[in-house]
């Protein structure tokens, strides 16, 4: 297989060449007024294309959250598709949040607007809901792995509510969250020595390490096993071989140091996401590409292995 058609692979190489950091760009109302801009489709050009032409020839990834150009109805589609032209023509991999998830014959549908070579708004990888069941996201996966792309699936996310449906248990005694590492971990065996099949893990589960994991881990020997493999957000990602896309950074509290605590083994291929904070560091070109270094910088030395 060649390093065109294993997104896995894609990832390594941009982590290797470009860094880790990848910058959010999210025309959010408050970035817009903090900016000096209205909340409205001019600005959020505006807005977009600053922060795109700022970073998309230095950092390894690009994230723009489909949401805030969906607001703008057709006209905020047709932006988000040249943001997305912008930033991959410049060699940034593109990893669209769009979070979407639903029972089969849909997801297939969803997959084909983002994922196929010459698709609408073709990107190199989706952010997906696994809770309509793990397995409803197979048209997406046999999608992505079709055309060379990736997936990233919401298990463990940034924002505290997600907590009481992420650490239920199954019937199996895992949580839901490990299930869903488990099953990208699964696919990603087929590659080697990274998958294409990535999980969304925030910065700021490590500092609450739920009930549920302290039980998981109650017999000596898991203890042991523990120790060696689970990251402090008490699950296991040893097994996964694929990307970490981990949000929750900056604004929502993560620092660059967090990463190997929250992420143990799986910080190789972790790519910790920046929305808010970058973008306050605009309008400036200059304000904006000094803190991309800023934070390049500190990745380089807290993400050493
Ligand atoms: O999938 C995501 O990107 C995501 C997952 C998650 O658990 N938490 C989370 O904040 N996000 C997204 O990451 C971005 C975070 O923005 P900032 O907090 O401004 O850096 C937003 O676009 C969120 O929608």
């Amino acid at each position: 297989m060649n390093d065109q058609h294993n997104f896995g692979l894609r990832v390594q190489s941009a982590i290797e060449q470009r860094g880790r950091l990848c910058v959010g760009v999210d025309p959010h109302a408050s970035l817009l007024a903090a900016w000096g801009l209205n909340d409205d489709l001019a600005s959020a050009t505006r807005f977009s294309y600053r922060l795109v032409d700022a970073v998309a020839q230095h950092v390894g990834f690009i994230k723009p959250q489909s949401a805030f150009f969906e607001r703008f109805g057709w006209r905020g589609l047709a932006l988000l598709e040249k943001v997305v032209e912008r930033s991959r023509s410049a060699g940034a991999l593109v990893i669209l949040d769009v979070k979407r998830g639903d029972i089969g014959s849909t997801m297939r549908a969803y997959a084909e607007a983002y994922l196929p070579k010459g698709a609408p708004c073709e990107v190199d990888a989706i952010t997906v809901s696994p809770f309509l069941g793990v397995g409803s996201l197979q048209p997406a996966v046999d999608i992505a792995t079709e055309h060379g792309k990736g997936l990233f699936t919401l298990a463990l996310t940034s924002n505290p509510e997600g907590r009481s449906v992420q650490s239920a248990v199954g019937a199996d005694g895992r949580t839901v969250s490990q299930s869903v590492i488990d099953a990208a971990g699964l696919i990603n065996a087929a590659y080697d020595p990274i998958g294409p099949l990535g999980v969304v893990v925030g910065a700021t589960v490590g500092a609450e390490k739920s009930e549920v994991a302290a039980k998981e881990r109650e017999s000596k020997d898991e203890i042991a096993h523990t120790q060696q493999q689970t990251s402090e957000s008490g699950h296991d990602l040893s097994k996964l071989r694929g990307p970490v896309l981990v949000p929750g950074m900056g604004a929502q509290g993560g620092q660059p140091e967090d990463l190997k605590r929250v992420l143990g083994p799986a910080l190789k291929w972790s790519i910790p996401t920046y929305s808010r904070q970058i973008a306050q560091a605009g309008p400036s070109l200059a304000g904006i590409q000094s803190a991309v270094k800023d934070l390049q910088a500190a990745y380089r030395v807290t993400t050493r292995l």
